[in-house]
């Protein structure tokens, strides 16, 4: 049985002010794990003691590519635990294995990114005439507190936590409490580096309570936040109260445009893997279908064989979809379903086998839901569940009209041969990220990666990210 401690300033918290959490395991129901559950107490003591590193401790100080080699050494340390992490991984998130695997070496592929770039955040000179000089500094924004889903717990983890240390931060992680094990095994690694005490300091805890009292805490200074558009705001109007700034990557309903011209073979596994992937439950998962009319009858039959092979179960052993969070979260997705067959006609997939121990999984089954238009509310609300929406269309503008038609706009997917529908399409879409036959859920890490409109603001990934954890000083001297 897993416990993960608070981590305060270095120290090891076995217990805390709001008692002990338990974590389940989705494919079971089993509980696998539990955590110190932090309180207000806890708010204080780990703002403190982060502002303390930032202000007082060496990583400030430290020379940029000493910074850089500590980060490596994360990187490194992820790799060989690899193995051991996935697993607590799979078990606590319900992701399939192999998806817990990607989702390791994506979080050391962060670290040796930006442990790369630590030494190479120049300023500019601005040229003001002879006898003045002037410069801009990249100087770290202070304590960034980083609220954590429960989608990608290990990953999202690493992809704030490694440009927040690389800029010079320190950080405060608030994990989910459907998700908390993981973060303690990020937090052994960062110290096993030589991270000194107190730049990455961990809380679980009720996000009411600590996140809402962390995100209005004064010594916070940044908050990068991934999780649902009504939490985002919350902690959007608790920033306000000290007009801190915000990093948000929030929900989506992402389109996937397919041509009739596209190769079907090819888009297949791509649109189907667009909205399975974790059971849907990604925020840029692909979830409406957009099909020029005359594929849309031979895509709608493809995709119908494809899920109902769908084999469902334990994500331990590594099935093609795995169960949803929680029982709360499968009733949600399978009120989606009873909306989707008002609004239009449903198609199950997927092969779910009801031996013993499946019994208490959250697992729900793929679908496909036709005979919709992009006004249904299940073509325009986030389920986050493997559930497809399908909407016809007859040209490309009008792919783009439907496809821009949503309260977000975080991806895009298009597949087509046409080199002009591919440019088109990357010209207009109202979204932070176009792929163009392909679609990847967070497959890289170099490029930027955010929304636009209820999508949030602010990039992840990339060198863009680092901005976010940096205020730029400018230094003006005159001389003679
Ligand atoms: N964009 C994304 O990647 C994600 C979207 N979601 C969406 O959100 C829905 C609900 O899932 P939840 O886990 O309840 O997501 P949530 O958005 O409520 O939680 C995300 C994080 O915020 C924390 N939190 C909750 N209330 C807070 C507050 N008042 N102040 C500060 N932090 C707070 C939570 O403890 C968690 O760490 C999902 O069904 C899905 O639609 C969930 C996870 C990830
Ligand atoms: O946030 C999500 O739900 C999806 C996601 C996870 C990890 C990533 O790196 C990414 O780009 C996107």
């Amino acid at each position: 049985m897993h416990h993960a401690p608070l981590v305060i300033g270095g120290k090891t918290l076995a217990e805390a002010s709001d008692g002990i959490g338990e974590s389940r395991d989705p494919s079971t129901g089993e509980v696998i794990g539990t955590f110190a559950r932090a309180g207000l107490t806890e708010v204080d003591q780990v703002v403190a003691a982060a502002r303390h590193a930032f202000d007082n401790g060496p990583w400030t100080r430290m020379r940029p590519f000493e910074r850089g080699r500590i980060l490596r050494r994360i990187g490194e340390l992820m790799l060989e635990r690899r193995d051991d992490i996935a697993r607590l991984e799979s078990r606590d998130s319900g992701k399939p294995l192999r998806d817990a695997y990607w989702e390791v070496d994506c979080s050391a592929r962060f670290f040796e990114y930006y442990a790369g770039v630590a030494d190479k955040q120049h300023g500019t000179s601005i040229p003001l005439g002879r006898g003045i000089v002037d410069w801009t500094v990249k100087d770290a924004i202070g304590v960034s507190l980083q609220i954590i889903p429960w989608n990608y717990p290990f990953q999202l983890i690493a992809r704030g936590v490694a440009p927040a240390l690389t800029a010079g931060c320190a950080v405060v992680i608030k994990p989910a409490s459907d998700t908390p094990l993981s973060a303690y095994e990020f937090l052994k690694i960062c110290q096993e580096a030589g991270l000194p005490d107190g730049q990455v300091n961990l809380v679980n805890g009720r996000g009411s309570l600590i996140g809402d009292a962390l995100a209005r805490h004064r010594g916070v200074d940044q908050i990068t936040f991934t999780g649902s558009v009504p939490t985002g705001q919350r902690v959007l109007e608790a920033a306000a109260s000290h007009a801190i700034p915000c990093n948000m990557e929030l929900g989506g309903k992402s389109p996937q445009i397919l041509f009739a011209d596209a190769d079907m073979e090819k888009a297949l596994p791509i649109i189907a893997g667009g909205f399975l992937t974790h059971a849907g439950q990604v925020c840029n998962a692909g979830t409406r279908l957009l099909v020029e009319r005359k594929a849309h009858d031979d895509i709608v039959s493809r995709l119908h064989d494809h899920i109902r092979k769908i084999n469902i179960g334990r994500a331990l052993d590594d099935p093609d979809m795995g169960p949803v969070i929680n029982a709360g979260h499968k009733a949600e997705v399978e009120g989606f379903y009873e909306l989707a067959e008002s609004e239009g006609q449903l198609l199950m997939g997927g092969n779910l086998p009801l031996e013993a121990g499946l019994a208490g999984g959250a697992f729900v089954r793929p679908a496909l839901v036709t005979g919709i238009s992009n006004t249904a509310r299940i073509a325009r609300e986030e389920v986050f569940g493997p559930i497809l929406s399908v909407i016809p269309f007859d040209t490309a503008e009008e792919a783009v009209a439907i496809a821009n038609d949503s309260d977000f706009g975080l991806v895009a997917g298009v597949h087509t041969a046409s080199i002009d529908h591919a440019m088109h399409m990357a010209q207009d879409l109202r979204v932070g990220q176009v792929w163009v036959n392909s679609f990847g859920i967070g497959l890289d890490v170099e490029f930027p990666f955010g929304g636009y409109k209820l999508s949030g603001f602010g990039r992840e990934k990339g060198l863009e990210a680092i901005g976010a954890y940096q205020q730029i000083k400018n230094v003006c001297v005159r001389f003679g």
